[in-house]
């Protein structure tokens, strides 16, 4: 159904809180041309006052016909009077991961293109194809029971800066091509799309070949819902000391066979680990094990410790493992994994364990922890120093806790998760997608959409 197409584009534009510039993702490649042009063709036809149009295209330099290609997307966008950027990935590049590199990068310059462009938003070309795949290379990873179960999210805060929304993830690859198709549009065939060494493309194969199509065994509504319930779990139970100390009351600790709070749980540890994915599996069934007997006693795990006591569970990260890191003047790193650090001063910084800080120390007592678990917490602490011995003078750098779980990427199902873990670490909440709650309630994860028949031929 090509006419699918333009009416998905034109629910995005329904489904915006107020009008807005959209940055459409085009690498040149059948799904986001055909972004381009139904969201060119819903914003013209519809003459939607405020609504406009602009395009990025990443050139990943990972193949010698790339920078033609982003040239041609260049020329499409030109012809249509499409502001259009191509964003280059300069560089070296990584020996191994290159997918993913390529996907953060992406993600990255997509971010700078829409600041550049005055884009409010990023929209890619993901497509129910996609989501097939994602929800089958998740079930083979054995993420698909739980939460993971349900795909892609239909919007996606990236890097603490942009929303991404998916407005055709209810639609198939064959609809965009035969609406492209209809209009004499070509598109470009990406090689690596027939790499048999990346994982995607084998599932695609297997897909294919195969009679039926995966299953998702959680909607996207469920795992919003799962995420609401987890986030209120953690707001009753859960209280955070100085960003490092996790205090659980110890009749909620051992109850790890609810399975929203034990994903608050180790959401909570994630965070304090500076870890950006929950443990695997054998992990999780060991820090279960330890926590349901109920003992007083400590386990490690993901650089967390689970230090039980008689009046309670504390968690807070393990000092091992934990490098220095120098910040230049101007500039924002992240230590561990935990801490974002901006100098604010003259001369660079360094930032290290602080194995005894009184200061530290005193703080986390004064909370009212147990002393033997601030002095073990205090040992990962960040300590920033000059990081030349001659530099006198003061230091101005400001440290700001880190949500590895959701600050890269955090899926618009989420979202009260990820707030409720931002509240507990003392931060702001992440800003609010620019779609409502049409876009929310139906589009979030597989098909729904208004104007689809079966929803639940996906899921
Ligand atoms: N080189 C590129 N330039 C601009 N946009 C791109 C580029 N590559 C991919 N995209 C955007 O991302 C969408 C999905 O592309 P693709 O399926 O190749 O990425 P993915 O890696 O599977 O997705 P994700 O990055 O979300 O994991 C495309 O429809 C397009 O909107």
């Amino acid at each position: 159904m090509p006419e699918a197409v333009v009416a998905a584009a034109r629910h995005l534009l329904r489904s915006f809180a107020k009008p807005c510039r959209i940055l459409a993702a085009v690498s040149g490649g059948s799904d986001s041309k055909g972004l381009l042009l139904a969201l060119h063709s819903a914003i013209g036809n519809r003459d939607r006052e405020g609504f406009s149009l602009a395009a990025c295209t990443i050139d990943h330099a990972l193949r010698p016909e790339s920078a033609g290609e982003a040239a041609a997307v260049a020329a499409f966008c030109a012809e249509r009077g499409i502001p259009h950027l191509v964003r280059r990935w300069e560089g070296d590049k990584p020996r191994t991961g290159i997918q993913a590199a390529a996907r953060q990068k992406r993600y990255e310059l997509l971010a700078d293109a829409a600041a550049a462009l005055g884009a409010d938003c990023v929209a890619t070309g993901h497509t129910r194809d996609d989501q097939r795949e994602t929800i089958a290379m998740r079930g083979a990873r054995g993420e698909g029971e739980g939460p993971g179960g349900a795909g892609m999210a239909s919007t996606m805060f990236y890097g603490h800066r942009v929303w991404v929304l998916r407005p055709f993830l209810g639609l198939s690859r064959a609809d965009i091509r035969a609406f492209l198709s209809a209009r004499g549009v070509e598109w470009f065939d990406d090689p690596s799309n027939a790499n048999p060494l990346f994982e995607r493309v084998r599932v695609r194969s297997e897909l294919k070949a195969s009679e039926e199509a995966p299953v998702a065994p959680w909607s996207a509504a469920q795992r919003a819902a799962s995420s609401a319930r987890a986030a209120a779990l953690i707001e009753t139970h859960v209280r955070v000391h100085e960003t490092l100390v996790a205090e659980v009351a110890a009749a909620q600790a051992g109850n790890t066979s609810d399975a929203d709070w034990r994903r608050a749980l180790l959401s909570v540890a994630a965070v304090l680990g500076g870890r950006n994915h929950l443990p695997g599996h054998a992990t999780i069934e060991r820090i279960s094990g330890f926590l349901q007997t109920g003992a007083p006693g400590r386990m490690t795990a993901g650089g967390v410790v689970y230090d039980r006591r008689p009046n309670g569970l504390y968690l807070y990260r393990e000092a091992r493992g934990l490098s220095a890191l120098v910040v230049d003047p101007g500039e924002t790193s992240v230590w561990d994994g935990r801490f974002n650090v901006t100098n604010g001063g003259q001369h660079p910084v360094a930032v290290t364990a602080s194995q005894k800080d009184n200061q530290w120390d005193q703080r986390l007592i004064d909370s009212g922890l147990p002393p033997g678990v601030a002095k073990r917490a205090v040992r990962a602490a960040p300590h920033i120093a000059p990081a030349q011995a001659d530099v006198v003078g003061s230091i101005r750098a400001k440290v700001e806790c880190r949500i590895a779980l959701y600050d890269t990427f955090l899926p618009g199902f989420d979202r009260t998760m990820a707030d409720a873990l931002a509240l507990l670490f003392g931060r702001e909440r992440y800003p609010a997608p620019p779609v409502h709650d049409v876009f929310d309630r139906n589009g979030e994860g597989l098909g729904g959409l208004p104007w689809q028949g079966d929803a639940r031929t996906l899921c």
